[in-house]
């Protein structure tokens, strides 16, 4: 394994955690596991872009801003090289990034899920995090640059995997990781988190109270859930469970009313549940662009009719809610 992908930092920075001790003890076997050439055979590619990186050290790293990254000295010749070792690591879906005024224009502004969200929630100054699907860690990092101590990302997707570690490359925060797993390999039962955050998940979930069960158990007593996911509009009951694909995605399952996630969350165990946002995906927040060339929300909608998906179904309309745990 490339030598950039060294998680001891983190480990050591999830043992001065008591809660997470336990769980750091088992998790270069479960890292292995996540990161195993054999399963994922495009991994020594990926590996070998992020090799190709040049030595460059940031002058300045910015967190808490929309294009996640930093900058520093580099000439023309070595921001190219930057530039085409970075996109070897294609397709970026969330983001932007900008190392050294190369601009990673991602598939999704991920930075507008974060405008719409971020005032709503308790401050994330001193707390420990979990970000459940975290991609390339797009998130895990504005949680830092928010305060957090601590920000555990997992995401079982071994590129996105790739791509935390690149930006991780330049922007040296121990205190940030992304973990190549999926949400039914945590621990059960954690209890440790301040803050969850499962964006963009529920739907691809076959349970959905499995999935709330879960994000409640990894959760302190008195800690906060930020859940997004897509809805449909509709009254209390109603919840469109597509046969087929949703938007060209093979993996939806479940797609309710803010009305029933609401229910949904009451029967999971949640208090003071709070609906912070709703509103439908443009064009501009997903679309297709230079660092992702496959096809996007454009090409997943009714050309003749742009609020339905290419099915026939509702558009894509996503909501936050805030809630917690007891
Ligand atoms: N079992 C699983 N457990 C955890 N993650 C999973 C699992 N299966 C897939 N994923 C990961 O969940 C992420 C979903 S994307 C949301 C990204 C970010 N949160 C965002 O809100 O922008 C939304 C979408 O593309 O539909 C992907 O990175 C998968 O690899």
């Amino acid at each position: 394994m490339s030598q950039r992908m060294n998680y001891r930092p983190f480990l050591d920075a999830m043992r001065t955690h008591e809660l997470l001790a336990d769980w750091a003890d088992i998790l270069p076997e479960q890292i292995a596991r996540g990161l195993n050439p054999k399963r994922y055979g495009d991994l020594p590619r990926w590996q070998q872009a992020l090799d190709a990186l040049p030595a460059l050290n940031l002058a300045s790293t910015q967190l808490d801003t929309s294009r996640v990254g930093g900058d520093g000295p580099i000439d023309d010749a070595t921001r190219q090289h930057l530039r085409e070792a970075l996109m070897g690591l294609h397709p970026w879906r969330k983001g932007p990034f900008e190392l050294f005024g190369v601009h990673i224009d991602t598939e999704w502004r991920s930075d507008w899920k974060w405008e719409r969200l971020h005032k709503a929630i308790s401050p994330l100054t001193g707390r420990t995090v979990l970000d459940v699907g975290c991609g390339s860690g797009y998130h895990c990092w504005r949680m830092r640059g928010a305060g957090a101590e601590l920000v555990v990302g997992i995401d079982p997707t071994p590129l996105f995997v790739v791509q935390y570690f690149a930006l991780q490359y330049y922007l040296r925060q121990p205190q940030v990781g992304v973990l190549p797993m999926g949400i039914e390999h945590l621990p059960e039962k954690l209890e440790a988190f301040d803050t969850v955050f499962s964006m963009g998940i529920l739907y691809h979930r076959r349970s959905p109270f499995d999935h709330l069960f879960a994000l409640r158990d990894s959760l302190r007593s008195g800690g906060e859930l930020v859940l997004e996911t897509l809805v449909i509009e509709g009254q209390l009951g109603d919840c469109l469970v597509p046969e087929g694909r949703y938007s060209k995605m093979g993996n939806v399952w479940f797609i309710p009313s803010p009305a029933t996630l609401e229910s949904w969350l009451r029967k999971a165990g949640f208090r003071h549940i709070r609906l912070v946002d709703v509103g439908t995906t443009s064009l501009e927040e997903q679309r297709r662009t230079d660092w992702m060339r496959f096809h996007s929300l454009e090409q997943f909608l009714d050309p003749t009719d742009p609020t339905r998906t290419a099915e026939g179904h509702p558009a894509p309309r996503r909501a936050v809610f805030v809630a917690e745990k007891p």
